[in-house]
């Protein structure tokens, strides 16, 4: 079976690596640059996202787009703001039986839409899944072991994705509930931040375990109105990977946090939960859910609140049970 990589950052060169291994076939790995596809391709290494790892010898870099077409999956890894322009782009080359899946995590701005739903719309007809969960492009790269979840409505598209990605150290876990999957990807970008600038603030690690309790809390309120499972959200690509992300410096969300905490100037790099949050709150109150951790973040970054007046705000706001 085999994978085709639409989108050459960090997360899509490591996928290449892990489609290439587990199948043994040619992986094209398709950027939107030449000239950078013809760099990575002749120096085996993506050097400026994904830096000192080399390519598995079946990863295929490239411009060319046609290469996808005898692709019996499609992994779809470009920011999520990017993504419908992407998938409109090779819509006529993708074939009916490939089963088409987004490697994002956000919430598309103006349109509110998940990335299953986006590609729902740009490829319509086509079967689709998700794959999201804890997993830093590096540590992938590395070969170290990694859990995700795969999720799709069509279980034997689900099935057909975890063979062509499972190695002996990525473990992709199947899922029927793409909406949760979906969700948590989206949500644990915002509150990696959140968690990022208590810890840059100096509020100690007690405050940083509550700004991820109670943001799992918000994720828990959005996940029960959009009809996500439960389990979903406590499992990897929920609890799972906000754990990750809101506790490491590896994180460009929470890396993104350390720096508004500490009052410096924020990291250059591509952090989702940035371009997502409005959309996210957006999201959230259309179906009547308040997320007072993500807003405050919004508004962080906005720059209409500090670091410190939206904690004072968290602060402030009465108390409830628990849940
Ligand atoms: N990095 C990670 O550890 C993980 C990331 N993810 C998710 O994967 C997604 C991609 O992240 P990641 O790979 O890290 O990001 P990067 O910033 O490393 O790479 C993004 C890639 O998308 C390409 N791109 C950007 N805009 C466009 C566009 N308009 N058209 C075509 N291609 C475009 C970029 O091309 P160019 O190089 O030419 O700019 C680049 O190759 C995000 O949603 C992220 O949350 C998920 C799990 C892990
Ligand atoms: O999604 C990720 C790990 O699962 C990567 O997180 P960052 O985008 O915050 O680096």
């Amino acid at each position: 079976m085999k994978v085709a990589v639409v989108g050459a950052g960090a997360w899509g060169t490591a996928l290449a690596n892990v489609a290439a291994e587990a199948t043994g076939e040619l992986t094209p790995l398709i950027g939107r640059d030449p000239g950078r596809m013809a760099e990575i391709a002749r120096d085996r290494t993506n050097a400026a996202r994904l830096p000192n790892i080399p390519l598995h010898k079946g990863v295929y870099p490239t411009a060319d787009k046609t290469t996808l077409a005898d692709a019996g999956v499609v992994l779809m890894v470009v920011p999520t703001q990017t993504l419908r322009a992407v998938a409109t782009e090779i819509a006529a080359l993708v074939s009916p039986e490939s089963v088409v899946v987004s490697g994002c995590k956000g919430v598309e701005k103006g349109t509110l839409a998940l990335p299953h739903i986006v590609l729902e719309e740009a490829l319509p007809g086509s079967r689709r899944a998700l794959l999201s969960g804890p997993s830093f492009a590096e540590d992938v790269a590395l070969g170290l072991p990694t859990a995700v979840t795969l999720a799709s409505a069509d279980e034997a598209a689900a099935a057909l994705v975890c063979e062509a990605l499972a190695t002996r150290s990525f473990r992709p876990y199947r899922s029927t509930d793409i909406v949760g999957a979906a969700l948590g990807g989206a949500a644990k970008n915002v509150l990696a931040i959140a968690a990022g600038a208590v810890a840059g603030r100096g509020l100690g690690a007690s405050a940083v375990a509550a700004m991820v309790a109670r943001g799992f809390a918000e994720l828990g309120r959005l996940g029960l109105a959009l009809g996500a499972r439960p389990e979903t959200l406590a499992g990897l690509s929920g609890l799972g990977d906000l754990v990750l992300t809101a506790s490491s410096t590896q994180s460009r969300n929470f890396s993104l946090g350390l720096a508004l905490g500490r009052g410096e100037p924020p990291p250059n790099k591509l952090a989702e939960g940035a371009a997502t949050v409005e959309a996210l709150v957006a999201l959230a109150a259309e179906h009547g859910v308040e997320m007072p951790i993500s807003t405050a973040v919004a508004e962080v970054l906005a720059g209409r609140v500090s670091v410190g007046a939206a904690v004072a705000g968290l602060l402030a706001r009465p108390l409830k049970s628990e849940i």
